[in-house]
């Protein structure tokens, strides 16, 4: 398939995974399947492969043993998928956070922060009714408050690019572009 965009990722090659953090519905898990697919490596979401691994929906699994047991079999997931070839890997909004997974992010991956403002956000994760994080009070009120405090800590992250509203092919292509940059700047990706 000679077309354009299938040829303007050929002069990238990964060094290392590539992975996604940002808040929940910011597009991780959308963006991240099609980053892999226009970079022709695999892609794994750590909610998914939590879910598989354990065998129950994540919300099910903060019910019946709370959110502390969630992030140590999220660090778990993260550890073992980054211990892999180069790869796509979109996070679970809160992993980041975590101090061990964000050392072990930051050693060994090419970070990428998906921002969206709160009115996205707010949009986007009313299309699905899977976290149970926004199931404690106002969705709003709470994505407010955990970009507050999140904010400064994604910003962490190694890229920040904006998505925004509009297609997501978009916001990959955005991404792709700071990949190129950053690998023409001699750093690794
Ligand atoms: N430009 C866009 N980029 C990413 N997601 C978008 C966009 N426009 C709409 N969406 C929708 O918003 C939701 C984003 O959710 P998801 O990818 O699961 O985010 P996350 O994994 O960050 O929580 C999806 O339903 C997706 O189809
Ligand atoms: O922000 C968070 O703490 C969470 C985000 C969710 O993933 P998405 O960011 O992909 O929605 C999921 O891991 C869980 O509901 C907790
Ligand atoms: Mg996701």
């Amino acid at each position: 398939m000679p077309s354009a965009a299938r040829s303007k990722t050929a002069d990238l090659r990964l060094d290392r995974p590539i992975v996604l953090v940002g808040l929940m519905g910011a597009g991780k898990t959308t963006v991240g399947r099609r980053l892999a697919q226009r970079l022709k490596v695999s892609f794994h979401d750590a909610d998914h492969e939590i879910e598989t691994a354990a065998n129950m929906r994540i919300a099910d699994i903060f019910e019946i043993y709370g959110e502390a047991y969630f992030r140590e079999g999220e660090r778990k997931v993260i550890e073992r998928l980054l211990s892999g070839p180069p790869h796509v890997l979109a996070t679970g909004g809160g992993a980041f956070m975590d101090a061990e997974t964000r050392a072990l992010v930051k050693a060994s991956a090419t970070s990428i922060w998906l921002r969206a403002d709160l009115d996205l956000l707010v949009k986007r994760t009313a299309l699905r009714d899977t976290r149970p994080l926004l199931r404690q009070g106002d969705p709003r009120e709470i994505l407010s408050r955990l970009l507050e405090e999140r904010g400064p800590v994604y910003a962490q992250a190694d890229i920040t690019i904006d998505s925004a509203d509009g297609p997501h092919a978009r916001t990959t292509e955005k991404v792709l572009k700071a990949l190129r940059t950053r690998q023409q700047e001699g750093l690794m990706v």
